[in-house]
């Protein structure tokens, strides 16, 4: 199955509704004034950065997106209402081009973010309005705008913080599982990630991050074999790798450090700005240690991978030693986070900030 992060979708914001031509009738008075109102304005789509989305996977099925039309105006001064607004809310991180041209559009890079994508048109004027000394009763009214209506190209670009790196089985997917929202699948057999497992991982009511895995990282993933290529632009805003090592592989004669180094091998192939990020190791499985060998088996581990960065011991499946894990991660996020905020200046005027 192929990772959906790819959709395009029409935009029609609502025609403004048309204003009314209408002449009072009162009682005894052959003509009234004009009384026409105005048409309602058409209704706006916005778009939303939901921080709890991860996929444009409905934007596959449902590829039209219609706000409503204004109410046409009506006598006795009555104006339409304005057409129904509708509000399209995307994963953070969603890029959007304008379909015919290609051109970005804007990018939703902030939780909770919310844009114009295509205004309603304005209602038309009623004969109220063209009302004058030299004309005391006119006919005139006007038509209400078409609202805007564009295709809209949507790409996804995940910007995970942290990608997981690890050999098949090490226990990936169960830490995704564990720390965060997602839900990827998870069986007790080698490839099962094809296509990426993302999560966002709270740490706080306000605070989280994103985790992804690598999908394919195995040995000859950096030839292409894997699905890694694709999944690498995703990347590149990470800002800290986990190495996920299975402290306790079934097969007898798998040594762990062998595994890592190959792990290590194939990411300095696959990409070195990915291979020049922080790295932490972090111990998987640990609860199928007894208790007794744990400190020795993790020692023995480091050492022989001759390894200087930070160490984490954790069992994924039983969540022991997963939420320091997560807290230490948000931290170091955080930390780098505040030095590298995206620039306003870069977007597009005509998609500025609603208020
Ligand atoms: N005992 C134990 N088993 C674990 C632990 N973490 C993962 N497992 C098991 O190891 C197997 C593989 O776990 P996954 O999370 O699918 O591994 P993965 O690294 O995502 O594997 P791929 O998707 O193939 O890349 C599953 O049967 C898990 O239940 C752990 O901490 N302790």
């Amino acid at each position: 199955m192929k990772f959906v992060d790819e959709a395009t979708i029409e935009i029609v914001a609502g025609d403004g509704g048309n204003g009314a031509a209408s002449f009072r009738h009162e009682k005894y008075k052959e003509f009234g004034g004009p009384d026409g109102g105005d048409g309602g304005r058409g209704g706006y789509v916005y778009g939303v950065a939901d921080p709890n989305l991860n996929t444009l996977i409905d934007y596959r099925y449902t590829r039209r997106y219609e706000a409503g039309r204004g109410e046409n105006g009506m006598g006795s001064d009555m104006f339409g209402a304005a057409g129904k607004d509708i509000t399209l809310r995307f994963p953070v991180g969603t890029i959007l081009r304008d379909q015919a041209t290609g051109e970005v559009l804007h990018e939703l890079l902030t939780p909770d973010e919310r844009i114009v994508l295509a205004r309603g048109g304005d209602g038309g004027f009623g004969n109220l309005r063209f009302k004058s000394a030299v004309n005391r009763a006119p006919r005139q009214k006007t038509v209400g705008r078409p609202g805007e209506r564009f295709g809209l190209q949507l790409e996804l670009k995940v910007l995970a913080d942290v990608g997981l790196l690890g050999m098949p089985n090490a226990g990936k997917s169960t830490f995704i599982t564990a720390v965060s929202n997602a839900r990827p699948k998870i069986a007790d057999y080698p490839f099962t990630t094809l296509h990426p497992n993302l999560g966002v991982v709270r740490v706080g009511p306000e605070q989280s991050f994103v985790v992804a895995d690598i999908p394919g990282l195995i040995e000859g993933a950096s030839e292409g074999a894997g699905l890694g290529h694709q999944f690498l632009r995703h990347l590149q805003r990470t800002r800290l790798l986990l190495h996920i090592v299975d402290l306790a592989p079934f097969d007898d004669g798998v040594d762990p450090v062998e595994q890592a180094h190959a792990i290590v091998g194939e990411l300095k192939k696959y990409d070195a700005e990915l291979f020049g990020k922080p790295r932490w190791l972090v111990l998987n499985k640990i609860d199928m240690i007894p208790q007794a060998e744990r400190a020795a088996r993790v020692k023995d581990f480091v050492k022989r991978f001759k390894w200087k960065g930070p160490v984490f011991e954790i069992s994924a499946l039983a969540r022991e030693g997963t939420d320091l894990l997560a807290k230490n991660i948000y931290q170091h996020v955080r930390q780098q986070q505040r030095t590298e905020q995206p620039d306003p200046a870069q977007q597009d005027p005509r998609f500025a900030q609603d208020d």
